[in-house]
């Protein structure tokens, strides 16, 4: 694999989830840009975000996504905010979404309290924004409702042996 697989979606779709699943069942590296900002930060995503904001975080995001090169990775739910982190994207690897409504996220976030943008901010307009970025860059879109778990795994791993 020369291009790395790119994980994007909503907070909840399961980047993380799946991403991990995928990587130890093809023993392949991975990594959580989320995990790999704190763990550089030493601090908790909403730490970073209440003590630097969300402009700053938005920079390590960037700075961290040129810098990775992994066979999968799992991205934030903010990675195509901006244009920048798309064109990167695009010429870097392959852009799995992962497609999940409204109704589903509340529900999987409904005890969630480690999501900044999620439990503060406007949740919802935040999520008709950023349907059309996702849905404009994605390679493959996979529907999280529609699969089981090790359905949508099977799903990737199809794509990658294509790679
Ligand atoms: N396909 C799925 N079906 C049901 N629940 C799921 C699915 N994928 C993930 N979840 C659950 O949803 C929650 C959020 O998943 P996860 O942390 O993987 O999302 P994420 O896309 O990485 O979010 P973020 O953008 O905030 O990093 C977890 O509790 C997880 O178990
Ligand atoms: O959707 C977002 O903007 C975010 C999603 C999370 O993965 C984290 O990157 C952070 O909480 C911001
Ligand atoms: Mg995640």
């Amino acid at each position: 694999m020369t291009k790395s697989i790119y994980l994007i979606g909503f907070m909840g779709s399961g980047k993380t989830t799946i991403g991990k699943k995928i990587s130890r069942e093809l023993q392949l590296d991975f990594a959580d840009m989320d995990e790999v900002i704190e763990k550089r930060l030493n601090k908790s995503i909403p730490m970073i975000f209440k003590d630097k904001g969300e402009a700053y975080f938005r920079i390590q995001e960037t700075v961290v996504l040129k810098q990775l090169k992994v066979p999968i990775i799992a991205t934030g739910g903010g990675i195509i905010e901006r244009s920048e982190n798309r064109i990167f994207m695009k010429e870097n690897g392959i852009i799995i979404y992962l497609r999940t409504s409204f109704t589903e996220i509340q529900n999987r976030l409904k005890d969630d309290n480690e999501r900044p943008l999620w439990v503060n901010g406007d949740s919802k307009k935040l999520y008709k924004k950023r349907i059309p970025l996702y849905e404009n860059i994605a390679d493959f879109t996979i529907d999280t409702e529609k699969y089981r778990k090790e359905e949508i795994i099977k799903k990737i791993k199809g794509i990658i042996s294509f790679q």
